[in-house]
């Protein structure tokens, strides 16, 4: 699902965060498009609207915990859940947390990684929305799940601002059986912003 595809007032909105985002090529390694989220922060208008269309889509859906994922989970996912009435568990790297931890790890499009989770922060019951920027190959988004439901969370939905469909995420995420919102696809050419 996208909310290209949804109905209403939506595709000016997307129109304009498309537009405020911007594409680095080669960036951190050959070959890579990077899709870079720090200039539609720079948009209050695209950013506003950002924030808008997830909590529009999540107000009603009984969310308990929004989970947001280092780095740039961490920019969307709070305000996510200030707006819906839900609390904010932070997914860090490595060595970040200083309590007790469970931890996931992960292959990345340009590497490995690891993500780890708080013991305590979600309980049996809760009802979690996992919040990142970008979905590519999707183990990052499948590792938050397995944290969340190894502690007894219930994942109602991924939500990402950016998909970048040639990296078949959303195919890796139905192993999950867990629906993933995004907002708009990557952008194969650089920006000139
Ligand atoms: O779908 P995947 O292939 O798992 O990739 C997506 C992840 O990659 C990026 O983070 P990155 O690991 O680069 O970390 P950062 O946000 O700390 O820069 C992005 O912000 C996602 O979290
Ligand atoms: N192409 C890309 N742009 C930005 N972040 C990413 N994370 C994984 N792939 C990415």
């Amino acid at each position: 699902m996208s909310a290209g595809e949804d109905a209403g007032d939506s595709s000016g909105r997307i129109t304009g965060i498309k537009s405020a985002l911007r594409v680095i090529p080669n960036f951190p390694k050959p070959g890579i498009m990077f899709q870079d989220i720090t200039t539609l922060l720079l948009d209050p208008k695209a950013f506003k609207d950002t924030i808008d269309l997830f909590v529009e889509r999540y107000k009603e859906k009984e969310i308990s915990v929004v989970a947001g994922i280092e780095a740039r989970g961490f920019i969307f996912g709070p305000p996510i859940a200030l707006a819906i009435g839900a609390k904010f568990v932070p997914l860090r790297k490595p060595k970040k947390l200083p309590g007790e931890v469970i931890s996931e790890k992960y292959i990345l499009e340009y590497g490995s990684d690891c993500l780890e989770m708080h013991v305590g922060a979600v309980q049996s019951g809760d009802r979690a929305l996992v919040v990142d920027d970008l979905i590519a190959t999707g183990g990052t988004l499948c590792a938050a799940m397995n944290l969340l439901e190894r502690a007894g969370a219930e994942v109602v939905e991924c939500a990402c601002v950016i998909e970048v469909p040639d990296l078949k995420g959303r195919e890796r995420l139905k192993s999950h059986g867990k629906p993933l919102y995004v907002l708009v696809e990557s952008q194969f050419e650089p920006t000139s912003q």
